[in-house]
């Protein structure tokens, strides 16, 4: 549905009105209608985002009115025909392809994510097409998960409930489902950003020994917060009980935790991945587990996603697998998607946008 809130209350009104005053009102609606710039929502975001897009008497948009089912590629290439403005969630490929379907009149791409490894940035460049994401809004509820990824990985939790409720449960024992501790580890972080100090600052309390990490370069301000220390990447995976990944999916970090960074690790380290699937080499890692290389992994991400029922990491105990949830909370969810029709208003204005990535 093409909608604005106060056009739709004024059409309400022309309902009751006498014929020659409803003519007059039409005609005021359609000019101003034909000033309201146009906006395709690829999904049903939470209703902030929404009020604020219907409220602001700026822009009239049309919505895929779904959260369950994506917008097929085939719908999404003829919506966005014409349109000023684009906000997507990250299941949408925003390449050269629908860049071209939606025309010259694209000035701004709003994407309801941190993550923008589904935007073509050089192609969005080319065209002038100015970009807002979400960051710092999910940073709470992203590291809050991933601390209760890692416990429920190397306490075996997931595992601990399934023995209790179908029979395993039989005396106490003094080794059965034991796992690993935090208390005296050291927790390494591959790339080191806001969630990675957030995940820190949670784990520290567990009294946490040590934090290490590495990143293209130190990031000495980041990394005063947590008192944690640059190390190589080869280090990274020697010292750490606790791996957490954080970096972005780029070409650099494409499949970076492989049978390499396996094979350095300690056999009772635990992998946890909140970031991006694509950083992981899935088959080298199902190797590492079934193998006893590492002793556990938490997913919260992979590729693909959904991650298919029959898929070998499913049938390892050692792997906890989670269907993308990092950000998950009704709050985040919320201020991720008014963040994202906030950056999409105001890029529209040609105003700065409140979060804006440099291409
Ligand atoms: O990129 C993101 O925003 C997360 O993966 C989902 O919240």
């Amino acid at each position: 549905m093409w909608g604005s809130r106060m056009a739709l209350r004024r059409l309400q009104k022309i309902a009751v009105a006498p014929l020659s005053v409803k003519e007059g009102i039409t005609s005021k609606i359609q000019r101003e209608m034909s000033t309201l710039q146009r906006v395709y929502v690829t999904r049903q975001i939470p209703p902030e985002g929404l009020r604020i897009l219907k409220e602001s008497g700026q822009v009239q948009f049309e919505l895929w009115d779904s959260d369950d089912v994506p917008v097929s590629r085939a719908e999404l290439l003829k919506k966005v025909k014409g349109v000023d403005g684009l906000l997507c969630v990250l299941t949408e490929k925003i390449d050269a392809e629908l860049l071209d379907a939606a025309g010259p009149n694209l000035k701004v791409l709003s994407t309801m994510s941190v993550g923008f490894d589904h935007l073509s940035l050089d192609e969005l460049k080319k065209r002038g097409i100015r970009v807002g994401y979400t960051p710092e809004v999910l940073t709470d509820a992203v590291a809050e998960l991933t601390v209760a990824l890692l416990l429920a990985t190397s306490r075996r939790l997931i595992e601990a409930t399934h023995e209790a409720k179908t029979g395993g449960w039989g005396t106490w024992r003094t080794l059965w489902l034991c796992g690993h501790e935090l208390a005296n580890s050291t927790v390494g972080i591959l790339g080191l950003g806001r969630i990675g100090v957030a995940i820190a600052e949670r784990l520290a309390p567990f009294k946490v020994k040590k934090f290490i990490y590495t990143d293209v370069a130190p990031r000495p301000e980041l990394a005063r917060a947590i008192n944690a220390e640059y190390v190589s990447f080869d280090e990274l995976a020697k010292q750490s009980d606790f791996l957490a990944v954080c970096c972005a999916l780029t070409p650099e970090t494409k499949e970076i935790c492989n049978k390499e960074l396996f094979s350095k690790m300690k056999n009772t380290s635990i992998f946890i991945n909140t970031s991006r699937g694509g950083v992981v080499n899935q088959e080298d890692l199902y190797e590492a587990l079934s193998t006893g290389q590492i002793a556990g992994a938490g997913l919260d991400v992979t590729v693909p996603e959904p991650l298919p029922t029959n898929h070998p990491l499913f049938t390892l105990k050692n792997c906890v697998i989670l269907p993308h949830i990092a950000s998950a909370s009704y709050t985040t969810r919320n201020a991720m998607s008014a963040l994202a029709a906030n950056n999409l208003l105001l890029g529209l204005r040609g105003e700065p946008m409140i979060k804006e990535l440099k291409l």
